[in-house]
């Protein structure tokens, strides 16, 4: 194609080469054959002939065969290096390559011929090829070789080794060429000179290739790369040590390496083996170190937790001592993600901090409670921490738990659960009466009975929730009608779990829900549910008390939640009850004297809670989105009110076995008491008949009814009825003997004839008697003491204080006063509480002179007040004293004995010694602080008055009424 080249007919491979060495006979070719191929050919006009006389410096042809290379690499045909062109001295293979190249370029320029552009291409192997076949192939050595080693399988093959210096100098030379094979193809910085020398041949080539690479490299990197040479050499001088022949060496190289390798292997285990058990054992101490620690640190844990739960526990317990209301925050989780919360930090003692998450800076406020509940505490947590209260319900202490807060708080979740309940979710209520059941079963002792009532508030007014009826309810005050606030609401038995659900959904059912635009299912009523317990054990002591689970109607601002129409006034009326509630907190927690219990129909149902002696705890819901950070702050502010409020200790509604024991005994003698006034009346009629003078005073005396109104200060649940009618009794008819002081004796008029000590005297047989009867005191067994303001109404106007201290007179100046006669106190106690104002009133304007010592007691309020103001227990107990002393007085020198027939007869057996008047006068000085005069002064002097004999004068304003004996003698 090219024309003719001047080679000899049988030219050598080197004579071959070096005609197409400068690369255009190639270019001609290719360019022929695609035109175009290499653009431009550079040609040396010289070379023409001569191309066997001179070869061409490198970088003047290296253009064009590197042109040449890249066409055929484009026609995708075999290619060779140009560096194959470059050698005098050919290698076996580098020739085939060309050889390869030149004939696919020809088999490449048929097809074209023949088939057009897109003809199928068959190459054509080179005769030389086996020989042509790669001679370098690397060798990725594992462990501490890292050099590459040389495959010399096919040089093994075709050239087998037949010495030993063969060997070497066969190893040498291989290494060497191929290294400084890579060193020409790179042509960089290789000096011109040693090309030149090593392509004459004359030099050591290993020498020569040393100093190329020190020419080329730093001295570092010469001996780093000579010494990996080295080492390969090494290698190869190694596998030509052994016996040769037929290629064993080879095997035999590779054995030795792979042995090699293999102890440097196992020397490397070994050592990562001792290395990891080091490691094995350090870890291991480390491992017993970090223990130990880990184990102070889990003691000192412990410790600090333990000081944390008993300092919260001694916090209750001050709490509870102080009866303070029991205050604990639960934050609902956020409802959409993307809202930002206001919710800062949550501690476990109680404390959280908010803040304005939109204005950040300085907003942040702290509350401590008793606990709060983070968004991810589940109802049985809550309930675990309120079980102890709930639980005290069963021993006889009222509780109340409310839940208060914004709309959509939480609160329904908190008290009923969710409105699809599982068994984890439900609510307070449920869980509660649950517990209830497991308790009463489980204390075999106790019978208790377990009823539920529930109701709502809806629009300031009161509705049933377990039955469907419009009829309105009425608030009580609990203590008047066996514990029940709102008497006429439905009470129903429960007796397991399943009424109690049953009983929840029906309520539910009832309730009035709506939806606004913050709750979808928001309560428009305040729901109560009140579980009343009755309790009794075999020894017959009974426990009754109750139980109030309010969840509260939510506050909130109309202009949120949108309300219009109905639930407008709705949210109108919720809002003044919480307001209502609110008002009364803060006044019970200021103390004031006035709690505004009455403005709400709210507060009027939690006033025994709140104003009682019930144990309280509320539950302050927060929403802790960012928007509702206003709301947020008002409610924890509140409850942060609210756990101030001192209610003082509760109380447990327990009634022993004695105290009913006594109640019968009290009632025994109330009949007792009415037989012997029926005896009384007759012998009224009797004397009357006997003495004619008397007969006015006497048919005064017939008119007077039997006497059950002195019955009621025994009696505190006596009905109501029974005591108005004993107040009306007592405006229309003065005691007898009083009458008689009005119609006979003008100068007694003014005694304070409204104050007298009744005493009854209790025979061994059990039988009682009046001391209206007014039988000397000295016969007197077993006495048992009434004291009485202005007789029959005294129950509607006495003191406390006055009653107590009276009592406790009683208690030390007569040893027979028996403890029994205490333990009735405090029924008598609640008696005088309960008594209406207005009766008290009424009684006021009959009996001014009473006013100076008991009016100013005659409202709940100035008796508190009088129990802080100890001068008023001291008047008390003087006046108190002055009456008894004024009995004495009475008692003591009656000359006159009335006729036996008249008189209850006592046996020798049943009369005890009187009290000496020496001891009873130290009794009287001990607590009356009132010097004694000696026993020669009367008792009236020894109160402050003068004696008995010194004038008439104080005769006039002896204190002591007469008795009936004395009266008849004045008259
Ligand atoms: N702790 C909680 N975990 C999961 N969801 C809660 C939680 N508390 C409240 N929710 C959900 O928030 C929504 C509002 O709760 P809920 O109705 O109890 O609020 P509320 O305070 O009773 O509102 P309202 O006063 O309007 O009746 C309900 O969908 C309820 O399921």
């Amino acid at each position: 194609m090219v024309g003719p080249l001047g080679l000899p007919q049988q030219p050598t491979d080197k004579d071959f080469i070096s005609c197409l060495r400068s690369g255009i006979v190639l270019c001609n070719a290719i360019n022929k054959i695609q035109p175009g191929a290499v653009p431009k050919v550079v040609a040396n006009q010289s070379i023409g002939t001569a191309w066997d006389i001179q070869p061409l410096p490198a970088y003047q042809y290296f253009e064009n065969i590197r042109n040449f290379l890249d066409a055929v690499e484009e026609l995708k045909l075999p290619s060779f290096q140009a560096s194959d062109l470059e050698r005098d001295t050919l290698d076996v293979g580098s020739a085939a390559k060309i050889v390869d190249c030149i004939l696919a370029l020809k088999t490449f320029h048929e097809c074209q011929q023949s088939y057009g552009d897109n003809g199928p291409l068959k190459h054509i192997k080179s005769p030389l090829a086996p020989q042509s076949a790669a001679r370098i192939r690397p060798i990725i050595s594992s462990g501490s070789v890292n050099s590459r080693r040389l495959d010399m399988s096919n040089a093994d093959k075709k050239e087998p080794v037949e010495n030993k210096e063969q060997c070497d100098q066969y190893a040498v030379d291989s290494l060497v060429q191929v290294l400084s094979t890579l060193m020409f193809d790179s042509k960089e910085n290789i000096d011109r000179s040693l090309i030149d020398l090593w392509n004459e041949g004359k030099t050591d080539r290993v020498k020569l290739f040393s100093k190329i690479m020190s020419n080329c490299l730093e001295e570092e990197q010469v001996l780093k790369l000579y010494s990996k040479s080295v080492m390969n050499i090494h290698l190869i001088l190694q596998c030509s040590s052994v016996p040769l022949g037929n290629g064993d060496c080879y095997h035999w190289y590779q054995l030795d390496a792979q042995e090699k390798e293999l102890r440097e292997l196992k020397a490397l285990v070994s050592e990562t083996r001792s290395e990891f058990i080091d490691l094995q054992n350090q870890m291991q101490n480390d491992l017993t170190e970090l223990g130990a620690r880990a184990l102070e640190l889990s003691v000192a844990a412990s410790g600090y937790h333990q000081a944390i739960k008993e300092n919260r526990h001694l916090y209750n317990v001050l709490q509870e001592l102080r009866g303070n209301i029991r205050v604990y925050c639960r934050i609902r989780p956020i409802i959409s993600s993307s809202e930002k919360s206001c919710i800062e930090y949550i501690g476990n003692d109680g404390s959280l901090m908010v803040f304005d998450a939109y204005k950040p800076q300085n907003t942040h406020k702290t509350f401590q409670f008793n606990k709060v509940f983070g968004p991810t505490t589940t109802q049985g947590e809550v309930y675990k921490e309120t079980q102890a209260l709930i639980r005290s319900v069963m021993d006889g202490y009222n509780v109340c738990i409310f839940a208060y807060g914004q709309t959509g708080a939480g609160k329904t979740y908190t008290m009923c659960g969710p409105s699809s309940r599982s068994s984890e979710e439900m609510g307070i209520n449920h869980m509660a009466l649950n517990d209830l059941f497991q308790i009463s079963c489980t204390r075999e002792d106790i019978k208790y009975e377990i009823h539920v009532q529930m109701v709502e508030i809806y629009n300031e007014q009161l509705s049933r929730l377990l039955i469907n009826c419009n009829g309105t309810l009425e608030i009580r005050n609990c203590s008047g009608n066996g514990g029940l606030s709102i008497p006429n609401a439905r009470m129903q038995i429960v007796q397991s779990t399943s009424d109690v659900l049953n009983l929840m959904n029906w309520g539910d059912k009832n309730r009035a829900f709506g939806s606004t635009a913050m709750n979808h299912r928001s309560s428009r009523s305040h729901s109560v549910l009140t579980v009343h317990v009755h309790g009794k054990d075999i020894s017959g002591n009974t426990i009754r008390s109750c139980l109030h689970l309010v969840d509260l109607a939510g506050s909130e601002r109309v202009d949120k939640s949108e309300a219009m129409g109905d639930r407008l006034k709705e949210a109108q009326h919720i809002n003044k009850s919480l307001s209502c509630l609110g008002d009364v907190i803060m006044a019970l927690a200021q103390k004031n004297s006035h709690i505004p219990y009455r403005n709400s129909k709210l507060t009027q149902l939690l006033q025994n809670s709140l104003g009682g002696h019930a144990k309280m705890l509320m539950f302050a819901h927060v929403s802790p989105e960012a928007d509702s950070y206003g709301e947020t702050i008002s409610t924890l502010k509140f409850a942060q009110r609210a756990s101030t409020v001192e209610l003082g200790t509760a109380h447990q509604n327990k009634e022993s076995n004695e105290v009913r024991e006594l109640k019968d005994q009290i009632d025994n003698l109330k009949k007792a008491l009415t037989i012997k006034e029926g005896e009384r009346v007759v012998q009224q009629h009797k004397i009357r008949e006997s003495e004619p003078t008397l007969e006015r005073s006497n048919q005064m005396m017939d008119r007077t009814p039997t006497r059950p109104r002195r019955l009621s200060i025994e009696n505190g649940s006596a009905p109501k009825t029974e005591r108005a009618a004993s107040i009306d009794d007592r405006k229309i008819v003065k005691s007898p003997i009083s009458r008689l002081k009005y119609t006979t004796e003008n100068n007694m008029a003014s005694r304070p004839r409204r104050l007298s000590i009744e005493t009854g005297c209790v025979s061994k047989s059990g039988t009682a008697t009046n001391i209206d009867d007014r039988k000397p005191v000295e016969s007197e067994i077993g006495c048992s003491h009434m004291v009485l303001l202005d007789g029959s109404e005294a129950n509607a106007n006495m003191n406390e204080d006055n009653f107590i201290s009276g009592a406790k007179f009683f208690q030390q100046s007569l040893p027979n006063f028996s403890a029994h006669t205490e333990s009735r106190l405090p029924s008598i106690e609640n008696t005088s509480r309960q008594q209406p104002l207005d009766q008290t009133r009424k009684l006021d304007e009959v009996t001014p002179l009473r006013k100076n010592t008991v009016n100013k007691y005659d409202t709940r309020s100035s008796i508190k007040g009088s129990i802080r103001k100890g001068s008023h227990i001291r008047k008390s107990l003087q006046s108190i004293g002055r009456l008894i002393n004024g009995s004495e007085k009475r008692n003591n020198p009656c000359p006159i004995e009335a006729p036996s027939s008249k008189l209850p007869k006592i046996t020798s057996n049943d009369v005890k010694s009187p009290t000496s008047a020496d001891v009873r006068s130290r009794r009287r000085q001990s607590l009356t602080n009132i010097e004694t005069l000696g026993s020669s002064v009367s008792r009236r002097s020894s109160l402050g008055g003068k004696s008995v004999d010194s004038s008439s004068k104080n005769l006039q304003i002896a204190r002591t009424p007469p008795s009936a004996q004395t009266t008849k003698r004045w008259v």
